[in-house]
């Protein structure tokens, strides 16, 4: 296998294992994905998307003992919104870090398999240009301590932006639907908006590198449910301009915010196709007991 394809991203020590090719990995992850016809109906009755992310034969290692991700094949769509749901532990925050490389920011892990984003192994390229491309908004809302514009401005700024820096700022803040409660304190302190407004301002932040994918890692665990519903609207408005993928501990904010939904259990993909699909009917018993809360 191709180094390239293996990536000891916080080790000294490099991976000399191959990803694993053996016959029962391919078999259950060849049974991990029943719902690949089902999927095609989907996508045809919804129109065809491109395919943004493609994941192939991913494994991450946290030290030599935990295998948190096992050979996970997947495809995100362009411009749906994909949620990623499962038991805690099982690899969700995990597998969205390794959209973005942010995992290999973590010592002593080792990453295996593709993720080729827009066609592009993004493991062969440089990490700061694919973070620029990839946007993430965190648990917490970890707006800088400065003000509302600089917050959104300043990743611009360090990637060169030259033009006009008031009307990027409006844009931003439009999409993330925080114009209209901060276009008169644009100056004051994101640090005295709300949590739920400071997770907006995290969004815009985001946008106004201008990103094609942004990944969220249950952005909302920290918001009441009116500061939910409003996050939760921005996604479904944002969802025509960008490709997002949202980690939930929810099963109604899955439900509700999201086109594709990707079950996961102990680091392995069970089940994943169009949201109403897993939901209604998933073809796994594991993703049944689940997503009707007989477990988890
Ligand atoms: N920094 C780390 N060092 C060692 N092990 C880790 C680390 N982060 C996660 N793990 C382990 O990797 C596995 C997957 O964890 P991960 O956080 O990806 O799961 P998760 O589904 O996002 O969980 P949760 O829903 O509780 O946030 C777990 O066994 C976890 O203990």
């Amino acid at each position: 296998m191709a180094s390239a394809d293996s990536s000891n991203v916080g080790s000294s020590t490099q991976a000399n294992t191959a990803p694993s090719t053996n016959s029962t990995a391919d078999a259950q992850q060849a049974d991990a994905t029943p719902t690949a016809a089902g999927r095609a109906g989907d996508a045809a009755s919804e129109g065809e998307a491109e395919t943004k992310i493609a994941v192939s034969n991913l494994n991450f290692w946290y030290g030599d003992d935990t295998h948190a991700l096992q050979d996970i094949t997947m495809d995100v769509k362009a411009n749906r919104v994909t949620a990623l749901i499962g038991p805690s532990g099982c690899g969700k925050s995990t597998l969205i870090r390794c959209f973005n490389r942010m995992n290999e920011l973590i010592p002593n892990t080792t990453l295996e398999g593709r993720v080729h984003v827009n066609g592009q192994n993004i493991y062969q390229a440089d990490p700061v240009a694919v973070r620029r491309h990839i946007g993430m908004v965190f648990q917490k809302p970890n707006p800088f301590p400065k003000t509302i514009y600089k917050n959104v401005i300043w990743g611009a700024r360090i990637n060169g932006y030259t033009g006009d820096e008031d009307a990027l700022v409006e844009r931003c803040l439009r999409q993330a639907a925080l114009w209209d409660e901060v276009k008169d304190s644009l100056h004051g302190s994101a640090y005295n908006l709300s949590g739920g407004q400071q997770q907006r301002l995290c969004i815009a932040r985001a946008l106004a590198v201008e990103p094609d994918i942004l990944l969220m890692d249950e952005p909302t665990s920290a918001l009441d449910p009116v500061a939910t519903g409003k996050f939760e609207d921005t996604i479904s408005e944002l969802r025509s301009e960008y490709t997002i993928v949202v980690v939930t501990h929810s099963m109604q904010q899955a439900s509700r915010v999201s086109d594709e939904t990707v079950f996961l259990y102990m680091g392995r993909l069970i089940e994943m196709g169009a949201t109403e699909q897993v939901f209604t009917r998933p073809q796994k018993e594991r993703t049944e007991a689940y997503v009707t809360g007989r477990f988890g």
